[in-house]
């Protein structure tokens, strides 16, 4: 490894904890990746997690994040990596879960020592609560419901947050461990996000919030840059009378005493973006001393897995970037700041002034993994050769199409469920049907999954259709009328508009096949792309560690922007060749709308 400054960007995901390493011209030099499931297995995970069918938890244990933290920088230390190069450290974490710090915990922390693992020394008394809940969770349904229901509902809540209430949101999931836990609450010195919790294991003690990954909290007001009181008194506020307004002194008081204490537990202050940002401080002596990290390696805050994604291309406005990793995520970026029920809007990681729109599904790979296993069942075939091969055989829209929700799903918001359905070309009328042949599931899934994108992101794209560009075929009808999705009208004219480009990420880009579909609904109008690697939030992390080292240390003015934009290796983007359908799939909106009206 020639470059003497290298930087670390982790990532800790559902699945796994990946490090990527880069230098100062944001070359990727080694990827080191600890998988919860195989290199874990103690901790019996599934996918990562542990589910309660019944109950719809999905949760984890901290200490396997803990764990994998030493195992990873071991595999490292093995292989020789010279730890003394690292100048900065940043990261990205799976968002919106929650990670409870007794009071001992900053002193656990601060008095590591190398003769134990980190599992051992935090494990038994630096939590209250052993387990964090899982992005997955759907378990806070009537938690939400008073989030929506104070706040007089969804899009004023959004309007505030950014985002309507969600179930795997942290407020309404503090608000289930305040009901449920109420002594653990009390007990708890702070409350982090996965990405606060992260970058406290490394810089020896517990540090604040970043302000990007608060606004996954439904608790942080965008507008005002802070936490809202209100939200933070409906979560941790169970009984109603307290929180019906009263004048009674006592009743104020309480409220307070609420709101204060949830504040100090999540901290005071916030850590802003803007185009100075400054080092939380340098590694601890645990990673000195056990993995030879120089003193003055920096940490720089850590953010959520989505918005660092953002971090690894230079996007530009009508731009889309898709994550197929085990959820499904849409990005993008705007400077407006225009919030709906039907999308998330965060702050930019790096970019003042700017945001983040963001669409996740939890049904991504996860689920098409199950029909890529029935049909590998069927052919006794493995891997995904047969789905792919299955998948490239329907290369136009047969006006069948089905809804597949092994769990939960989050947009639309929906129960585990299967849905099967035609469409009467002629007449427009939907046809359920219970079952088909399992090669049909196979572009039905894809073809689904990728038309959800599309309707859901085009309200906040900018550019109209010039149906000319794309393929068209004279049967394909023309929307003209608002269709309502989530409860909300979209109007027909913002299901016209088309991405400028779209950019592909995450596990599931690495399939051709797939991709191929997303491109052919998504119909861009300037290219598809494939980034020639599949960690990019990891990438992100290590790019925002370059960018804030060369500030902090070197006196850099230059913004994320014009700094990635200069340095990007554009070698990196693979360009795809897929042909638009775009104008073919308008009768999939009508379907896919007819079908999600019919889900219960
Ligand atoms: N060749 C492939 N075809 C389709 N899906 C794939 C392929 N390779 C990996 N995946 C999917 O990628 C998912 C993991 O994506 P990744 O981005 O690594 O995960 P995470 O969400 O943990 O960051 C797996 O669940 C798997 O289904
Ligand atoms: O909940 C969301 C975003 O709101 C998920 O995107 C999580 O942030 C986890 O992502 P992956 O484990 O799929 O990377």
């Amino acid at each position: 490894m020639s470059s003497d400054e290298l930087f670390f960007g982790l990532d800790l995901s559902t699945q796994q904890l990946k490090i990527i390493t880069t230098d100062l011209n944001l070359k990727i030099h080694s990827t080191y990746t600890v998988e919860f499931d195989k290199d874990l297995p103690h901790y019996k995970t599934n996918k990562g997690v542990y589910s309660n069918e019944i109950t719809g938890e999905i949760y984890t244990n901290v200490s396997i994040w803990i764990e994998a933290l030493d195992l990873i920088l071991s595999k490292m230390k093995l292989n020789n990596f010279p730890f003394d190069k690292i100048k900065g450290i940043s990261g990205s974490c799976q968002q919106h879960g929650s990670v409870y710090w007794s009071k001992d915990a900053n002193n656990l922390l601060s008095s590591l020592s190398i003769d134990k693992s980190l599992k051992d020394q935090l494990i038994p008394n630096a939590f209250t609560l052993q387990t964090s809940p899982n992005w997955q969770d759907h378990s806070t349904g009537e938690e939400i419901l008073k989030f929506e229901t104070y706040l007089n509902g969804a899009e004023h809540l959004a309007q505030i947050t950014g985002s309507r209430a969600h179930y795997r949101f942290t407020g309404p999931q503090i608000r289930k461990i305040v009901k449920n836990n109420n002594e653990i609450y009390h007990k708890t010195f702070r409350i982090s996000l996965v990405s606060s919790f992260l970058q406290s294991l490394l810089c020896g003690q517990i540090t604040n919030i970043e302000e990007a990954d608060a606004c996954g909290m439904n608790l942080f007001d965008i507008n005002k840059r802070n936490w809202n009181d209100e939200l933070l008194s409906i979560a941790t506020l169970t009984h109603d009378k307290d929180l019906l307004s009263s004048s009674s002194i006592d009743s104020k008081d309480l409220k307070l005493k609420a709101i204060n204490e949830l504040k100090s537990k999540l901290g005071e202050e916030i850590i802003p973006i803007d185009n100075n940002p400054k080092s939380l401080g340098s590694i601890s002596k645990y990673f000195v001393e056990k993995y030879k990290f120089s003193s003055n390696c920096k940490i720089y805050s850590f953010t959520g897995d989505n918005l660092a994604t953002i971090l690894s291309i230079p996007l530009q406005k009508d731009e889309i970037l898709i994550s197929l990793g085990t959820s499904t995520t849409v990005l993008l970026i705007t400077e407006n700041y225009i919030p709906s029920s039907n999308y998330h809007l965060f702050i930019h990681p790096t970019i003042p002034n700017t945001y983040m729109g963001m669409i996740c599904y939890c049904n991504g790979s996860l689920a098409r993994e199950k029909i890529r296993d029935l049909i590998n069942l069927k052919f006794q075939t493995k891997g995904w050769t047969k789905f792919d091969e299955i998948l490239d055989k329907f290369p136009s829209f047969n006006n069948k199409l089905g809804i597949y929700f092994p769990i939960g799903e989050i947009v639309p918001n929906s129960k585990p469920q299967t849905l099967r359905g035609k469409l009467n070309p002629k007449t427009q009328d939907l046809e359920i049907v219970d079952s088909w042949d399992i090669e049909l599931d196979v572009s039905s899934i894809v073809e689904s999954q990728a038309l959800s994108c599309r309707i859901r992101s085009s309200p906040m794209l900018s550019i109209r259709s010039n149906s000319s560009s794309s393929s068209s075929s004279s049967s394909s009808p023309i929307l003209e009328e608002d269709l309502k999705f989530d409860g909300k009208y979209i109007p027909y004219i913002q299901l016209q508009q088309r991405p400028n480009k779209v950019f592909y990420v995450g596990g599931g880009s690495q399939n051709q096949s797939i991709v191929s579909k997303f491109g052919q609904i998504l119909g861009s109008l300037s290219g598809d792309f494939k980034i020639d690697n599949s960690n990019a939030c990891a990438i992100g992390g290590a790019f925002k560690a370059t960018w804030s080292w060369v500030i902090d240390e070197r006196g850099n003015k230059k913004g994320f922007h014009e700094f990635l934009t200069e340095k990007f290796d554009w070698n990196a983007l693979n360009r795809l060749d897929i042909d638009s359908k775009w104008n073919d799939y308008t009768s999939g909106i009508v379907l896919l709308n007819k079908l999600e009206n019919e889900l219960k």
